[in-house]
């Protein structure tokens, strides 16, 4: 259940007239998502129905989310499919239902993809170029809010509900990223606007054509090719089965194919990418882990399983390139 802060009718209403976004004729609370509250608003606007989203934040401030609502509103103006958030005469994009800070942006049409084939990994890889690109002249800055400094600080919270091996694991992977980070060439890594947790449930496809990227309460300044590893470490690896967490080349092949359709990698990031995909797997197995061991607002939260990404992360070790039967029977 995603509804905790019910919005009555006529807040929605008035809310959706100072919009300019027409007469609500329904209001109906979106079950997914945990992280906030969301609801489908339809409307009756110059005789045409139109429906958005309405997400009431229940975990962001008004300190961070203006980067993230600008954030989309600058990709959006310019042609990346983005839902729009929708402004008050002033301008303001940013409104407040039932005390609390609440947004309303365009539906996107079609659903997730949950089992993607190689022309969805495709048509994410070169948008996802494509919003990099168009990033570069938005002005405003917050940085990767789940980056080094958070993994330094919150991998000694969590250890202590590790197993030793686990604990090592961790351990050494971080002292991995400190070390990569101080790198010449991660210092040369081309950055800007990120979207930082681009997984295959924050995509909607109409068909096999991206109809927009969505939940953008992650984004921030880090680089271009954390963002890349993030994507290939969910929409090319196996989820579930004996091989969950193995990547699978052909998808991999498809993504950075058509990323680099739209942006070449420079040679810094075809270096760094084996380590790049490393940390994105750190990030999401340490925020499950957290998310698991140390709930807050635990009603709010259905952690997700941190052992996937501990199998992600293994998987892309050096000398841990995972035995296939065919290449084994191959040899
Ligand atoms: N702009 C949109 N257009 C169409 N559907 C949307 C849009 N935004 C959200 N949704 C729907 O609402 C669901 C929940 O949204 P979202 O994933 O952003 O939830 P959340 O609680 O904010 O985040 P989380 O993904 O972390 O659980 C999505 O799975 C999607 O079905
Ligand atoms: N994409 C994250 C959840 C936060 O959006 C995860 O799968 O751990």
């Amino acid at each position: 259940m995603a509804v905790y802060t019910e919005v009555p009718f006529a807040e929605a209403a008035a809310l959706l007239e100072r919009l300019n976004l027409g007469t609500l004729t329904e209001l109906r609370g979106i079950q997914g998502g945990i992280e906030n509250t969301n609801y489908f608003v339809t409307s009756e606007r110059e005789g045409q129905t139109v429906e958005h989203v309405l997400t009431v934040f229940e975990r962001l401030g008004f300190e961070h989310l203006p980067f993230y609502l600008h954030l989309m509103k600058h990709l959006a103006t310019h042609g990346v499919p983005v839902p729009e958030p929708a402004a008050d005469a002033r301008g303001e994009i940013l409104h407040t239902v039932q005390g609390k800070p609440a947004a309303v942006v365009d539906k996107l049409r079609g659903a997730s993809e949950l089992a993607p084939g190689a022309a969805h990994c495709a048509a994410v890889g070169a948008l996802l170029a494509r919003m990099h690109l168009v990033g570069r002249d938005f002005d405003r800055q917050q940085p990767n809010l789940r980056g080094l400094p958070w993994w330094n600080e919150t991998v000694p919270v969590v250890l202590p509900f590790l197993a030793p091996e686990q604990a090592a694991l961790l351990r050494a992977e971080l002292a991995y990223q400190n070390h990569i980070a101080e790198g010449s060439a991660y210092k040369a890594l081309p950055r800007g606007p990120i979207h930082a947790d681009l997984f295959r449930d924050n995509v909607m496809f109409d068909g096999e054509a991206v109809s927009g990227f969505f939940d953008f309460y992650f984004a921030g300044v880090d680089t271009w090719l954390f963002d890349l590893a993030v994507c290939l470490n969910d929409w090319c690896v196996r989820h579930g089965g004996e091989r969950d967490g193995e990547p699978v080349p052909e998808l991999q092949q498809a993504f950075l194919n058509a990323y680099e359709g739209v942006r070449p990698l420079t040679a810094a990031e075809r270096t760094l990418l084996p380590a790049l995909l490393r940390a994105g797997a750190l990030r999401f197995w340490l925020s499950r882990l957290w998310d698991l061991h140390l709930p807050r607002e635990a009603a709010l939260l259905k952690p997700h399983d941190p052992g996937h990404f501990e199998r992600v992360l293994r998987a892309r070790l050096p000398l841990a390139a995972p035995t296939r039967p065919a290449e084994t029977a191959a040899a």
